[in-house]
């Protein structure tokens, strides 16, 4: 799998370079490029930004710069099969499905949005070529797109196959398939007994039918207590 970030800080990537990401770019799993987009500015200034046209606040990247990374990064004959994901407040949700079907495929260009955002012509440039993912993390407002360019490209990566270690833990954890959209269990290792808190008494019973009832009696509460929206009605019938 081959990463290209897109931004005008390309040094937030370099922290790809640490840990498990690390280890797959050695291992030959994943090959990582950051890229300064001022690299493709013109001006003395490596102005990348200009005012909102029909007026407003703040400032809009302008489109010459991406187009002309464009060409130089990916190319400039249409490739479905290169995904370019634009982290936007005003994105579709980025979810674990998301990453799922992302971690199958072998290009991803992550385009990293400053200032109110970039010229709408860019995504839509964008969409005529490759196939583009606009995605929001959630419902706040980052200064620019690079921490959740990171943050999408950990939730990619660590499902890549031969990348984590033991895929086990994969399959247990939240939002994970085999835990039918619901919330992770409580965790619990040694010491049994820890400041006057204990491990619960049914996950040291040796018992593993009691164990996964427990396990799954839990993550059904923590989930109807936190996160309503996940349970839907035939999920709470289920449960
Ligand atoms: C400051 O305004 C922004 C910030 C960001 C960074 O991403 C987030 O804040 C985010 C991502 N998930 N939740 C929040 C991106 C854009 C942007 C990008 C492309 C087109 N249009 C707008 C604009």
């Amino acid at each position: 799998m081959r990463l290209d970030y897109l931004s005008i800080f390309p040094g937030y990537f370099d922290v790809l370079g640490i840990s498990l990401l690390g280890k797959a770019a050695v291992n030959g799993l994943v090959d990582v490029y950051a890229h300064d987009l001022r690299d493709w500015t013109h001006d003395r200034h490596r102005t990348v930004d200009d005012t909102p046209c029909g007026g407003g606040a703040g400032m809009v990247m302008k489109p010459d710069p991406w187009g002309e990374a464009f060409d130089e990064i990916i190319g400039t004959e249409p490739d479905p099969s290169v995904h370019v994901v634009f982290p936007s407040p005003s994105g579709e949700p980025f979810t674990q499905s998301v990453a799922h079907d992302l971690s199958s495929v072998e290009r991803i260009v992550f385009c990293c949005g400053r200032y109110e955002g970039i010229d709408h012509r860019v995504i839509d440039y964008a969409r005529s070529m490759w196939t583009v993912h606009e995605v929001s993390l959630g419902d706040y407002v980052l200064n620019g797109g690079e921490v959740a360019a990171l943050a999408i490209t950990e939730a990619v990566v660590r499902l890549v196959p031969g990348f984590m270690g033991n895929p086990q833990s994969l399959a247990e954890e939240s939002f994970s398939a085999g835990q039918d959209g619901l919330l992770e269990y409580p965790l619990f290792t040694r010491p049994v007994s820890w400041r006057g808190l204990d491990v619960p008494e049914v996950l040291m019973s040796g018992h593993h039918g009691r164990i996964a009832k427990w396990r799954r009696d839990e993550s059904i509460r923590l989930t109807r207590e936190r996160r309503p929206d996940l349970t839907d009605s035939d999920v709470s019938a289920r449960h």
